[in-house]
């Protein structure tokens, strides 16, 4: 594997889930693989989940770790041919080749900015460091996904040990910012790489990119679409088609202990307590969260040995 951008670049999904899942009972299996060996993590966007569980990963396959938040760095330009006399002072040209001369893996976070659909369709910051630093990227959630994510969720819902093919459920809650679309995305593209049968719930107005949820049944009737789930993972998303646009925040789509019935309850964090989902689920047994937040550490570090294995 030459770059972790999507979860489309791994060779074998259910066995990247088999590794993950073996590199959690056995953390240290190959604490050496990336002696003397750096991943670069850079952060154009807050983190607290992937900053720590990469770090983690990265340590326990024996790795050095620096991390850059971009917000203390110099102000970043991305277009070509600018006349930069205003407030950027280095090109991501630049930036992107000296970071890769220190590392030998670097990881990029850069979310949508979910003003320009089409600018956030082309993954600027992403491919700028595909393009130039001639190393292996892994993504942290760009604009259109949040692939360690994906695969986090895909683990934490293989450990559930459920009936064959489970019911899962992905519902839109009520947020009061605009949020992006990239972990529902890696959400469904993983679900639609596992032997599940998925349900998209969100109201109207809220449907995902078409090439995203393609050949997945979207209901609009949350209560509905909830009936004997055995996961319902809870998300947030602006409108993909008034982009970006906060076009309503009803509070009825918050999740409860009634829509819930006997399903297990996920969510990527972080979350809003009683605006997405009641205290009373996230407190609940069936709550998976802090479990789905701790495999976060053997999704990013199976990727990372895959990626060290194709390195070293
Ligand atoms: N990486 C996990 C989620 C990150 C981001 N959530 C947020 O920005 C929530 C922030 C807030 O609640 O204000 C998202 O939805 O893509
Ligand atoms: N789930 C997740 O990516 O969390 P952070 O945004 O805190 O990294």
């Amino acid at each position: 594997m030459n770059h972790y951008s999507d979860l489309k670049d791994l060779k074998d999904f259910q066995a990247t889930v088999d590794l993950a899942l073996e590199l959690k009972n056995d953390p240290y299996a190959y604490e050496d693989l990336g002696k003397r060996k750096t991943i670069a993590m850079v952060f154009f966007n807050n983190s607290l989940r992937t900053r720590l569980s990469t770090e983690k990963a990265a340590r326990n396959l024996g790795m050095d770790v620096m991390v850059l938040n971009v917000s203390n760095s110099w102000n970043l330009e991305f277009e070509d041919g600018t006349i930069m006399n205003l407030d950027t002072a280095e090109h991501i040209k630049e930036a992107t080749q000296v970071i890769a001369q220190y590392a030998d893996i670097i990881a990029v976070r850069a979310f949508a900015n979910l003003k320009d659909k089409i600018e956030d369709q082309q993954e600027k910051i992403l491919n700028a460091f595909i393009k130039n630093a001639g190393v292996p990227i892994v993504n942290m959630e760009s604009a259109l996904s949040h692939p360690l994510q994906g695969l986090t969720d895909a683990i934490t819902i293989k450990e559930q040990e459920l009936k064959k093919r489970p019911k899962v459920v992905l519902s839109w809650a009520p947020h009061p910012r605009s949020l992006p679309h990239a972990v529902a995305n890696s959400f469904i593209t993983a679900m639609k790489m596992s032997d599940v049968d998925l349900v998209i719930t969100n109201p109207r107005g809220y449907d995902l990119d078409p090439e995203i949820t393609a050949g997945t049944e979207i209901n609009n009737d949350q209560i509905e679409a909830c009936k004997n789930a055995d996961i319902i993972y809870v998300k947030n998303w602006s409108s993909f088609d008034s982009y970006g646009k906060v076009i309503q925040q009803d509070i009825d789509w918050m999740m409860t202990q009634e829509k819930l019935g006997h399903a297990k309850f996920m969510h990527c964090l972080p979350v809003r307590r009683n605006v997405v989902v009641e205290d009373a689920v996230i407190d609940s047994d069936q709550s998976v969260v802090i479990e789905q937040a701790g495999n976060r550490t053997f999704a990013a570090q199976a990727v990372l040995k895959l990626l060290l294995k194709d390195l070293n």
